[in-house]
């Protein structure tokens, strides 16, 4: 990163009242790039972003952009539009003058914000439906409203909250795609917060994980997927399934002891630190394989358990199985259907099988 840092926050904290909601935050954004905050309910997303949009000030730390401390400055001299999650356009106002608010604020002379407002509107693809009220447009063109209102203001980071919860689901598929094209288009720096995996994977050049106020991982969207610094992270991350196991770690093994049914016991030692003990293994439903019970098994390693079907759906696109190993049931996909009651092996590759010692 280095040269190209654009946005900086340094050990930025955060309390309300005596609850600390964001602790010791590190972070560098760079220009261009679209970074998404990813997180479970209350682990401090938004208000990271009210914090860089200045409506909350950092209890410690500071937030720089382009090399300038900005901590401490109000939220309209920071260079930044935040787009939230209900939008909150002006029911009263036309669709231009909705968008056109920011400009009006800032005392822009009437032309140049009938210009401005008419150039972001046919950006958005809401040509024509500048006198429209919102309550007269259909989800998808009111989220381009609100989009259109932080963009003509020609902020160089767009925070966004949330922005595509309110859509149903099809449309925010389009949506997703035409707001991260549009960011590029521009270059402009975008930081997202979200608690949608799938969302940010996709729209996210890098996804950033806070877990209690704290960046639990951060990394391109294979990179957190493939290899997840925590149980907490793998969990986040779809790796829903979990084995409680014991372990020994060796110098290149790790050793399992005997967990009912599980017939590898050993796997190499992962990259990241693990040590002897009590170990949590997490691995996806999509990462396991289903056999028939008594079918040669693939020789390339991995880690093989005999299990029983408790039941079967069918999500679509593959067969959805709930199984019991031992005494704990996991879920595992397959192209085809496997009866409820029937007894089959699940075989997870290693480098799907993400183990760790618990969170302390
Ligand atoms: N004004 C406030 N006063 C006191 N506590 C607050 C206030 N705003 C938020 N909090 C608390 O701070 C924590 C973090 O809240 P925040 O809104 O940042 O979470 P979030 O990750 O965005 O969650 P969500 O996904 O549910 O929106 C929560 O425990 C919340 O209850």
């Amino acid at each position: 990163m280095g040269d190209q840092t654009f946005l900086e926050l340094r050990q930025v904290a955060s309390t309300y009242g005596a609850t600390q909601v964001l602790k010791g935050i590190d972070l560098t954004v760079e220009k261009g790039e679209f970074v998404a905050l990813l997180g479970s309910s209350g682990c401090g997303k938004t208000t990271l972003l009210r914090l860089l949009a200045g409506f909350v000030a950092p209890s410690q730390g500071t937030v720089q952009v382009a090399g300038r401390d900005i901590s401490r400055l109000p939220p309209d001299r920071r260079g930044m539009a935040l787009m939230f999650q209900s939008y909150a356009l002006w029911p009263h106002m036309t669709v231009a003058q909705n968008i056109g608010y920011g400009l009006k604020l800032r005392k822009l002379p009437s032309a140049e914000i009938g210009a401005k407002v008419e150039a972001v509107q046919s950006l958005l693809g809401l040509h024509g439906l500048g006198q429209r009220k919102p309550s007269a447009l259909s989800g998808g063109q009111r989220q381009r409203v609100a989009l259109a209102r932080a963009l003509v203001i020609d902020p160089e980071i767009l925070l966004l909250d949330e922005p595509l919860s309110n859509l149903d689901a099809r449309i925010r598929l389009t949506v997703r795609h035409e707001l991260r094209a549009l960011q590029q288009r521009l270059g402009i720096t975008a930081i997202h917060v979200t608690h949608d995996r799938e969302e940010a994977m996709v729209m996210a050049d890098r996804i950033v994980i806070l877990n209690g106020g704290q960046i639990a991982q951060q990394g391109r969207p294979e990179e957190v997927y493939n290899n997840p610094a925590s149980s907490f992270v793998a969990a986040f991350m779809g790796a829903e399934n979990l084995l409680t196991l014991q372990a020994e770690v060796e110098e290149r093994r790790v050793r399992f002891a005997s967990f009912p049914g599980h017939r590898t016991l050993t796997m190499p030692v992962p990259a990241h630190r693990l040590a002897s003990g009590m170990i949590e293994a997490r691995f996806r439903p999509e990462a396991a394989q289903l056999f028939e019970a008594g079918s040669d098994l693939p020789e390339d390693g991995g880690q093989v358990f005999d299990g029983r079907v408790l039941s079967v759906s069918y999500p679509g696109g593959h067969w959805r199985h709930v199984i019991r190993l031992g005494d704990k049931e996991v879920m595992a996909d397959a192209p085809r259907a496997f009866a409820p009651g029937s007894d089959v092996v699940l075989r997870v590759a290693n480098e799907n099988f993400f183990a760790f010692n618990p969170a302390a």
